[in-house]
């Protein structure tokens, strides 16, 4: 279950004219994949940061899996590192002087810090079953042969699959993936989404996607939030779209106009 409600005003950037920037959003779902869509500027990544503890709204709520990870009116805060996020950053944000494996241990520290804060997962960060749980997850995301590889000497997909490998090693409630397939060339897109549609399925964790790319939308929506300026313009139920047949992506194709 996700639940998220947040409301925040930034200034205007120092020099430049305007009104700064308001967010005002509130959505809920029980789906496991929700996916934000909307112009550049709306407001997506500002949502991931507030779920992810990197920026503090002025009031809000948010609630993944029945743990309360911001209520400003009770005073909640969880600091970041204990959320439990496993955050895939638009460019990766790959550690450049650490290799693949050493990229990927480098979330189950994370992962430890978060079990230890009590998300009531089991921690897997040290020895044997720190180096077990590595392995795993190298060679399911079949980056096992280029382990000793800095990013900077892998292949684009290999670069996400290590991004994603890592937020996947902290055991996290719920993954935010900003553009995951953006920095891709076309056909390694469709060959990702197919192996992020396998990997979901086995992971089985909440994931909530931002997106710019309407065959995203098609791969992975099961609720879909469109976003307008800091609001919510319209959201759609894309799993019962589906399920009665209805034509999903050319309904948001319509709605974005
Ligand atoms: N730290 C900041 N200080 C001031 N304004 C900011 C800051 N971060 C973002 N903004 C502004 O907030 C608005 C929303 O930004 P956000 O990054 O959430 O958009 P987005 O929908 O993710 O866009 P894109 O699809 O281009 O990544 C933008 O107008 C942006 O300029």
């Amino acid at each position: 279950m996700i639940d998220v409600s947040i409301t925040h005003r930034l200034p205007p950037a120092r020099g430049a004219g305007g009104k700064g920037f308001k967010i005002d959003v509130s959505f809920a779902t029980e789906d496991r994949t929700l996916v934000l869509f909307g112009h550049s500027g709306s407001g997506k990544t500002l949502t991931l940061q507030a779920i992810a503890g990197l920026m503090r709204p002025r009031e809000g709520r948010i609630v993944i899996n029945g743990a309360t990870l911001l209520d400003t009116a009770t005073g909640i805060d969880i600091p970041a590192r204990d959320r439990g996020i496993g955050y895939v950053f638009q460019d990766y944000a790959l550690f450049p002087h650490l290799s693949v494996r050493k990229n990927v241990e480098f979330g189950l520290g994370a992962g430890h810090r978060a079990s230890v804060a009590g998300n009531g997962k089991t921690s897997m960060a040290d020895g044997a079953g720190g180096k077990r749980r590595v392995d795993e997850l190298l060679e399911l995301f079949e980056i096992d042969h280029v382990a000793h590889n800095l990013p900077g000497n892998i292949s684009g997909g290999q670069r996400q699959r290590t991004a994603l490998a890592r937020a996947l090693a902290t055991n996290p409630r719920v993954l935010l993936l900003d553009e995951p397939f953006s920095a891709l060339d076309p056909l390694l897109r469709v060959r990702m989404r197919k192996e992020f549609t396998r990997l979901f399925a086995h992971f089985d964790i909440p994931a909530i996607i931002i997106t710019h790319d309407p065959d995203d939308v098609d791969a992975f929506a099961d609720t879909l939030v469109l976003y307008e300026d800091g609001r919510i313009r319209h959201r759609l139920n894309f799993r019962e779209l589906r399920a009665e047949g209805k034509p999903a992506l050319g309904l948001l194709m319509a709605l974005m106009g």
